[in-house]
């Protein structure tokens, strides 16, 4: 059994209703980590319903409670959670992606406005906040599901879909829903296997498939002192000032060179055998890779393995920003009265939130102490993830090789990603079945940073791709 050509050729007939859909949806800045923006993920929530109720979809929202941010308590966005078929012959498939996106301000360097989705000719590629993270794979689902309601083609498989609006910002309480829906009788119980895209290619050329994520510890640690910003000029020389704190304990926490300096961080990964450093050896990966994708010559190694390994097995610690400082244009002389730095830690097997957690604080707690600072001193651990490692000789995975080879007349690569996707181990445990990690876009597609894309083929070939795979998980069963 293959995917039907009515099926394939309608995808490649309909480009331009497609691209009309992932346009509205970039249009709507469903931005998580901002409680401004909190009703545009509501409205995201009930664009995907809409959609997919006139596919047929049986869709219901999932109510996840509540959550402080930035000092407001406000409604979490709805888990979504749908379904299409209950044939008891075909196996069930559970589809995840998140409908929420990171933060985006032109004036963040973007060339075009970044909740347009807008069409670069030259490069035959879309420019847009969520065009390839994670919006474009999440529309290529809806597009995969039109594609056979249109043609009049029965699905293959039975399909489940949970697709979340806080991703983003530390997946609160999905973990709790999906524990509690996994259970016998309930929506997730019986799912056969997972697919979720939402990463990216190693490269620009060659497709993979995802089988391992490094885990996640987010942390805020502020030094707070003055009741209020002080004048340099009267102060300073004269009193503790938080700002000078913070820089000093952010400078321990990991060298120039990437060197993580807290105490007990590497004791805890995961030895490497000369097998698994083999992999790494037989992946199309080369330094131009990252240079390209991070659009400058900085690669911490010119060792393609050792650059690799720093992505996929080995921990990171990366400073994002500091809350509360003078960022502005000009020169204000102010003594910031608090300030807030935000770093984290990228975790690998077999590192978890909670032993890292304990290290930071233990660390950090003590070489504040050694400043003699008579500021105040606070750590939080706004939200972790596990590491997850997979099975890539499962029948999912190979359902998802064949996929791609039909599509893209290619093997994939098959990679771990250095990204996190918390919820990915979530499905792994309480479901108990293999998790295929199925991207549509390519490594330099820029997510998470300044003019995101999704290039053109990515999105049609990525549509084709998932519709593909659908059938090939058919052909297991
Ligand atoms: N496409 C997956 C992704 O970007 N995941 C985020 C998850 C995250 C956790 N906290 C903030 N974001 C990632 O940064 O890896
Ligand atoms: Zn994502
Ligand atoms: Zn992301």
């Amino acid at each position: 059994m293959s995917v039907p050509s009515k099926v394939t050729d309608y995808i490649a007939q309909n480009e331009a209703a497609f691209v009309k859909r992932l346009s509205d949806a970039v249009a709507i800045p469903s931005v998580s980590g901002d409680a401004a923006y909190r009703q545009d993920v509501f409205k995201m929530a009930d664009w995907i319903k809409n959609e997919l109720t006139a596919l047929g979809v049986t869709v219901n929202f999932k109510d996840l409670g509540k959550q402080v941010l930035d000092g407001q308590t406000i409604q979490l966005p709805p888990a979504i959670l749908a379904s299409i078929g209950s044939d008891a012959n075909k196996p069930t498939v559970l589809l995840y992606a998140h409908y929420d996106v990171q933060p985006a301000l032109k004036s963040d360097g973007w060339n075009t406005e970044p909740f347009e989705l807008v069409f670069d000719e030259k490069n035959d590629r879309y420019y847009g906040r969520g065009s390839t993270d994670d919006k474009g794979p999440l529309i290529g689902w809806i597009n995969v599901l039109e594609a056979h309601v249109k043609t009049g083609t029965e699905l293959p498989v039975n399909l489940k879909f949970c697709f979340e609006g806080m991703e983003e910002s530390g997946s609160e309480g999905l973990d709790e829903l999906i524990l509690e829906e996994s259970k016998p009788g309930k929506f997730l119980h019986g799912v056969d296997c997972v697919c979720i895209s939402d990463n990216y290619w190693l490269n620009t050329r060659t497709p993979c498939l995802t089988y391992g994520l490094r885990g996640l510890s987010y942390f805020k640690l502020t030094i707070s002192g003055p009741a209020r910003d002080l004048h340099s000029g009267v102060f300073g020389g004269t009193v503790h000032e938080p700002m000078t704190d913070l820089i000093t304990l952010m400078s321990k926490l990991v060298t120039p060179d990437a060197k993580i300096l807290i105490p007990g961080v590497y004791e805890l990964v995961a030895p490497l055998t000369p097998q698994e450093k083999a992999l790494y050896d037989a992946l199309d990966y080369g330094i131009s890779d990252v240079e390209q994708s991070a659009g400058a010559k900085i690669a911490l190694s010119d060792d393609k393995i050792k650059v690799l390994m720093g992505r996929m097995r080995e921990p990171s610690l990366s400073l994002h920003g500091i809350e509360g400082a003078f960022y502005s244009p000009g020169a204000k002389t102010v003594i910031p009265a608090s300030v807030a730095g935000k770093f984290s830690l990228r975790l690998v097997p077999n590192q978890t939130p909670d032993k890292i957690e304990q290290l930071v604080k233990a660390y950090v707690t003590s070489e504040f102490q050694k400043l003699n600072s008579k500021n105040k001193m606070e750590l939080e651990h706004l939200h972790g993830g596990e590491p997850w490692v997979d099975d890539p000789n499962h029948w999912n995975f190979q359902a998802a090789k064949r996929a791609t080879e039909a599509v893209y007349k290619k093997t994939p690569d098959f990679t771990r990603e250095g990204g996190s996707i918390p919820i990915t181990i979530s499905f792994s445990r309480a479901l108990n079945v293999s998790v295929v990690l199925l991207p549509m876009g390519r490594g330099d597609d820029g997510a998470h940073s300044t003019n995101e894309k999704l290039d053109r083929s990515n999105y049609l070939k990525g549509t084709q791709l998932l519709g593909t795979y659908l059938w090939e998980v058919a052909n297991k069963k």
